[in-house]
């Protein structure tokens, strides 16, 4: 097995980005079609700011090999569509049995987790709390704050993202949405449909 070489990046908190990162992914509003429950707030959205980057992530990813880790820094604009505040798209890892961690460098998120058999789990992340994503957990990052929410996160190289496993399912069972003071609260998402338990079994038996 060759060797790799040690790396280091710097995490620009202001800009939100990892410096020295190998790969930078972005999503502006426009991209986001589909997550949100109310599409006329989501289309007076794109209408004013389609373009604008949503979110960011800029990471350090050496390869894609087992064992490896890749390294990165995310970054959320503030705000909300309707009363629905700001999210990733979210995925559970195509590997399914691979976790992630977190970490708050600025700003305040929630982190929505959400189990194969519908089970939920909210976070909250502010500066300096290490959020640990378990594996098989199904995870959406949220900015329940009015400030960019600046993360760092390290998982492993090989996890990979399945998207289709909340595209099926009509969504995450919960939405984070403003509580009317200020502040946030998961409320059900009523388009949401319970996964097939053969579907919950194949997903929980993948340890590859
Ligand atoms: O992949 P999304 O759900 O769009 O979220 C964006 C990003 O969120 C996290 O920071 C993950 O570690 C990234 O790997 C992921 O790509
Ligand atoms: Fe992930």
């Amino acid at each position: 097995m060759a060797l790799f070489e040690p790396g280091i990046g710097y995490v620009d908190i202001a800009a939100g980005q990892l410096k020295g990162a190998t790969n930078r992914y972005v999503k502006t509003f426009r991209d986001l079609e589909g997550l949100y429950e109310d599409a006329e707030a989501f289309a007076a959205v794109v209408a004013a700011r389609g373009d604008e980057v949503a979110y960011e992530v800029t990471d350090y990813k050496p390869s894609a090999n087992a064992g490896d880790i890749i390294i990165g820094v995310t970054r959320m604009e503030p705000g909300k569509v309707g009363r629905e505040y700001h999210m990733t798209r979210g995925h559970i890892h195509a590997r399914p049995n691979r976790p992630e961690m977190y970490y708050g460098e600025s700003g305040l998120g929630v982190m929505l987790l959400e189990s194969p058999a519908g089970d939920i789990r909210t976070v909250e992340i502010g500066p300096k709390a290490i959020c640990y994503v378990p594996p098989f957990w199904i995870h959406r990052s949220v900015n329940v704050g009015s400030e960019p929410l600046v993360m760092t996160f390290a998982y492993p190289a090989d996890s990979g993202q399945d998207y289709d496993v909340i595209a099926k399912a009509g969504g995450m069972k919960s939405r984070i949405v403003d509580d009317g003071r200020g502040g946030w609260k998961a409320i059900d998402n009523t388009a949401y449909l319970t996964r097939p338990q053969a579907l919950v079994d194949s997903i929980m038996a993948r340890l590859d």
